[in-house]
């Protein structure tokens, strides 16, 4: 596999020297920043469209988080259609920048500058999400250039008709540099294939999906048979993939989804709902979430438990959305549950000093499993990163340990498919602490409790690949969910 993008010898292939001077009528270019100024282009229009987007795309390609980018008040002013439709524009640019970045760098004698290098980036996406008919886009993100930098039209025009005449040969081309047909970096790309060699393939195409809409039904509230007959009555068809999960055959905002706000149903991929059964809390225990934020896995464990519940997270801000959820649920608890702002590996700035019997550990990490929902990841992560996330994850474990009560069971979580961060923290873990020892994963299934098949990460932790059939027996298989990690261990007595 090479790295860089193959520049074959196509003769055929005409290269479009990019413009020198990027001037506007008024002598300059109008800079990114400045770019949210009221257009005249038809409200709505597609130019109009790629004319707004184009500076958030600028900001993703300097490695802003979707979010961030997203959430830029000036877009405000917007209709929701037009918001909607940047919304899709930029997760499309985030799943296929290797492969767009690919056509351009082959496509242009030198880099166009910006803004027109990042709304030719977007042209080519759609291009190759074949979301318009060509000519449309084509004619569309031209008029889009000319609003920016009339003298850029030229470029834009070129470039787009060139990919139109070249794109068999130039797809072809692309063929040789994996990193620009799976549209992520060398180095993650390289990391996938070797940890799963005969699966890397389907794991990195699912990364390019659309993830579905799952629930998790409060169960607490009602069965989910009764939610399941609540959706059918409003024409929303449901599918049950686990114990409390459903997955919905089309996505729906929250507030459409029957008895969101009341706290009937909450958004939980199926993966993540392993969480708590994983846990296996006993009523009245004791219980740690100590890294909590948004509160997902804490909902879902005081859902099937009367537990008391600590859920601790450093972000206060985060924090402010787990009391949200737990609020949202309407949960009947004998014990209400606490809700802290702090360090987990600091404990002696909020911890009481009585053990907890059950700890759940949900730690940062590279987020490697959940691409699909968050796209933007894979090229704001540095390889690098993996160290001082598994040098984080092994010392917020050690500083958890001293808090769980003899006998009790720590559930370490990621939702990452990389061993650096799953099986070689706990192996480095369990070397040094004497006194922990692997404990065996079992989940509830539609006949009963069954014990996770061992055999899925090798060692004993349970390695969930998105893509792959989900350990939940009597459900069918499951390939909806994301990737995560989960390793039960116990404390001696
Ligand atoms: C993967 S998220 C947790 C998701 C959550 N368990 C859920 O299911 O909704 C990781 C969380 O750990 C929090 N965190 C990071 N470092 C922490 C620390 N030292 N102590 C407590 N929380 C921490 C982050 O703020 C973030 O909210």
């Amino acid at each position: 596999m090479s790295d860089k993008p193959v520049v074959s010898a196509r003769p055929t292939l005409r290269r479009v020297p990019s413009q020198r001077k990027p001037e506007t009528a008024h002598g300059r270019a109008r800079r990114p920043s400045n770019l949210m100024q009221p257009s005249p282009l038809a409200a709505d229009s597609l130019a109009h469209r790629l004319y707004w987007a184009t500076p958030l795309v600028a900001q993703i390609q300097q490695g802003v988080a979707l979010d961030v980018v997203l959430a830029d008040p000036r877009c405000q002013s917007l209709t929701p259609a037009t918001r909607a439709t940047l919304q899709d524009f930029c997760y499309g640019v985030a799943r296929w920048r290797g492969s767009a970045s690919f056509l351009l760098q082959q496509l242009c004698a030198r880099p166009p500058q910006e803004p027109i290098a990042s709304l030719l980036l977007l042209a080519l996406t759609l291009l190759l999400q074949r979301k318009y008919e060509p000519h449309t886009l084509v004619d569309q993100a031209v008029q889009a250039a000319a609003h920016w930098q009339p003298g850029a039209k030229g470029l834009v025009n070129g470039v787009l008709r060139e990919y139109g005449r070249s794109q068999a040969d130039l797809l072809a081309a692309m063929q040789a540099d994996l990193a620009a047909v799976f549209n992520f970096p060398p180095w993650w790309l390289r990391k996938v294939q070797k940890t799963y060699p005969t699966q890397w393939k389907s794991l990195l195409k699912s990364a390019q999906d659309h993830p579905p809409l799952t629930l998790r039904v409060n169960t607490q509230r009602q069965p989910v048979a009764a939610y399941l007959a609540k959706l059918n009555q409003a024409g929303i068809e449901a599918q049950q993939v686990g114990p409390q999960a459903i997955v919905l055959s089309q996505a729906l905002p929250v507030s459409q989804i029957p008895g969101f706000s009341d706290g009937l149903v909450s958004v939980q991929d199926a993966g993540a709902q392993l969480a708590a059964p994983l846990l296996a809390v006993q009523p009245g225990q004791r219980v740690l979430d100590a890294c909590a934020a948004p509160g997902g896995k804490s909902g879902h464990i005081l859902e099937l438990v009367d537990c008391a519940l600590t859920a601790l997270d450093i972000d206060a801000s985060r924090l402010r959305r787990v009391e949200e959820n737990l609020q949202r649920l309407q949960l009947t608890s004998a014990m209400p549950p606490r809700v802290v702002l702090g360090d987990a590996g600091q404990a002696a700035t909020w911890w009481d000093g009585v053990p907890f019997d059950r700890i759940l550990a949900d730690v940062p990490c590279s987020a490697s499993g959940i691409v699909r929902r968050q796209p933007d990841i894979r090229w704001r992560r540095r390889a690098g990163d993996l160290r001082q996330l598994q040098a984080q994850q092994l010392a917020l474990l050690q500083a958890l340990w001293p808090l769980l009560a003899a006998g009790g069971k720590l559930l370490y979580a990621t939702c990452s498919l990389f061993p650096d961060e799953g099986e070689t923290v706990i192996a480095h873990f369990l070397q040094a602490e004497p006194t922990a020892a692997r404990d065996a994963l079992q989940v509830p299934t539609a006949q009963g409790a069954a014990l996770v098949p061992a055999a899925t990460s090798g060692t004993g932790g349970l390695q969930v690949l998105p893509n792959q059939p989900l350990a939940w027996p009597g459900y069918g298989e499951v390939t909806t969910h994301d990737g995560f990690f989960y390793a039960l261990l116990h404390k001696a007595v």
